[in-house]
């Protein structure tokens, strides 16, 4: 069963601050969507897995660090749909299911810099993933599950791909979207079995949402 961010056993790991600063990925030669800040350990490890894909493959980071704000906004827009969707859900239900697609803010690893959604890129541009980044588990039928058999066999060559450049630089992925993986947030410190996470809630100046 899939063990989701806004479990318990997640949610009461402690983040216990290493200092480790703010890097923009730019800087490390990895292709982004613009300016994304990442920790340093993280971006490391980025740089490392993209030196072990094949000549003419790429990660391409649509998002790394995410301002408090817009994971609040995000996650509430989503679990409107969520209630919009289940007529007479529980609030608590909302919020599992919510957690599927988006990170409770308490506990987000975007907001602490400890995340990066994804993708492959090559020679003719993005690779087929099987869904795209931030299809709902609605909208995509479930296919955004990483394991998900309702995907093509070269989408699943693709995620096998990422998963193994990734897992082998030390990420972690959330179950639930292909392209959401991290390193030094809860759900790595759950996952590696260790009884804290390295991160807490991290602000670049680049993206305070105040004038
Ligand atoms: C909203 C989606 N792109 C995302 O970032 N989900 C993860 C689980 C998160 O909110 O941390």
């Amino acid at each position: 069963m899939t063990v989701l961010l806004s479990a318990e056993r997640i949610t009461r790991i402690p983040a216990i601050e290493t200092g480790d600063p703010l890097v923009d990925l730019y800087t490390y030669g990895i292709p982004a969507n613009g300016l994304q800040w990442v920790r340093q350990g993280l971006a490391d490890r980025l740089a490392v897995a993209n030196s072990f894909l094949p000549v003419g493959v790429r990660l391409h980071v649509a998002e790394g660090l995410r301002a408090i704000e817009i994971q609040r906004e995000i996650y509430n827009g989503y679990k409107a749909e969520i209630h919009r969707l289940n007529p007479g859900i529980s609030h608590a239900d909302a919020q599992v299911l919510a957690s599927r697609f988006v990170s409770p803010v308490e506990v987000a690893p975007h907001v602490a810099g400890a995340a990066v959604d994804l993708t492959l890129i090559g020679e003719h541009g993005p690779f087929d993933l099987g869904t795209p980044i931030d299809a709902t588990p609605e909208q995509s039928n479930g296919a955004c599950f990483f394991d998900a058999a309702n995907i093509s066999r070269e989408a699943r060559t693709n995620r096998a791909l990422l998963a193994d450049v990734l897992t082998a630089s030390g990420l972690v992925n959330y179950p639930t979207e292909w392209w959401h993986w991290s390193f030094g947030d809860r759900y790595w410190a759950y996952l590696e079995q260790r009884d804290h996470a390295l991160y807490g809630p991290a602000t670049a100046p680049q993206l305070s949402t105040s004038a």
